[in-house]
């Protein structure tokens, strides 16, 4: 059986009192859960925070990007030793607003994938469609497009310790939630692209959908068969909520 997984996504939003509050939350509202795995990515000035917080708990913790480099005179940049050494398990590469906002291309966001794994860190590679390319009918080339262009660089082995996350674009931060039976028809397409490679990788991919997740729909969308857990984005900056949607993953 496929692990559960929600992770939660701050943005860049938080401040040190303001995370105190939420990772506190968060310890006291996960303690003792099982049958779920969860984490949140955090800006990097908070990473200590979070390690300091998290580290004596189940709770695990990431970063929102690295650079595909693995030193060197990139000025701005964070590599993924660096994210290792202050205990992350995750990164999250190629976030729609990374791809949108930063000119993160596919060839970009494949060989973050590809860094991120070399630093012993496990990458949580974001797909998803635009409005306009549902509109035109072309989300599974989309979708197909971004996973083929890591697979060229990261080959199907880099699956095997991997994340997917679907986030069609026009459900993140819009509050238009894809309905259960949308999001699995997209999840069923990704682990078919691998099935024909490898029938026992398709089954053992963990792949989330993200995009207007909250507590009051959660669990509908876990409960459909390829849907294995959340990435969470405003949902995350609230314990409460956060706690709920990771209750509502439990198997
Ligand atoms: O990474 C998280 C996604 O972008 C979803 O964000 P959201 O839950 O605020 O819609």
């Amino acid at each position: 059986m496929r692990e559960r997984l929600v992770a939660g996504n701050w943005k860049m939003h938080g401040s040190l009192v303001e995370n105190k509050a939420l990772l506190d939350g968060v310890v006291a509202g996960l303690t003792g859960l099982e049958g779920v795995r969860c984490a949140v990515c955090v800006p990097y000035p908070y990473l200590f925070q979070a390690q300091f917080a998290l580290q004596n708990t189940s709770i695990q913790w990431g970063a929102q990007n690295m650079s595909q480099y693995e030193k060197g005179a990139y000025t701005g940049e964070v590599s993924g030793a660096m994210l290792r050494d202050f205990g992350c398990t995750f990164v999250i590469v190629g976030h729609s607003e990374r791809r949108a906002l930063f000119g993160e291309d596919d060839a970009t966001v494949a060989a973050k994938f590809v860094a991120a794994q070399k630093a012993g860190l496990t990458p949580i590679l974001c797909v998803g469609e635009s409005l306009a390319e549902r509109e035109q009918g072309i989300t599974q080339q989309v979708v197909e497009r971004q996973i083929q262009a890591v697979v060229d660089q990261a080959g199907l082995d880099g699956f095997r310790h991997c994340v997917i996350a679907y986030e069609p674009v026009w459900a993140i931060g819009t509050g238009k939630t894809a309905t259960p039976e949308q999001a699995q028809e997209v999840h069923a397409f990704i682990r078919g692209l691998f099935a024909p490679h490898d029938a026992a990788l398709a089954q053992s991919l963990v792949i989330l959908y993200g995009g207007s997740v909250k507590g009051s729909n959660a669990a509908q969308l876990f409960a459909m068969p390829d849907i294995d857990g959340g990435l969470i984005g405003g949902a995350s900056l609230n314990a409460e909520e956060f706690v709920t949607i990771c209750k509502a993953a439990r198997r």
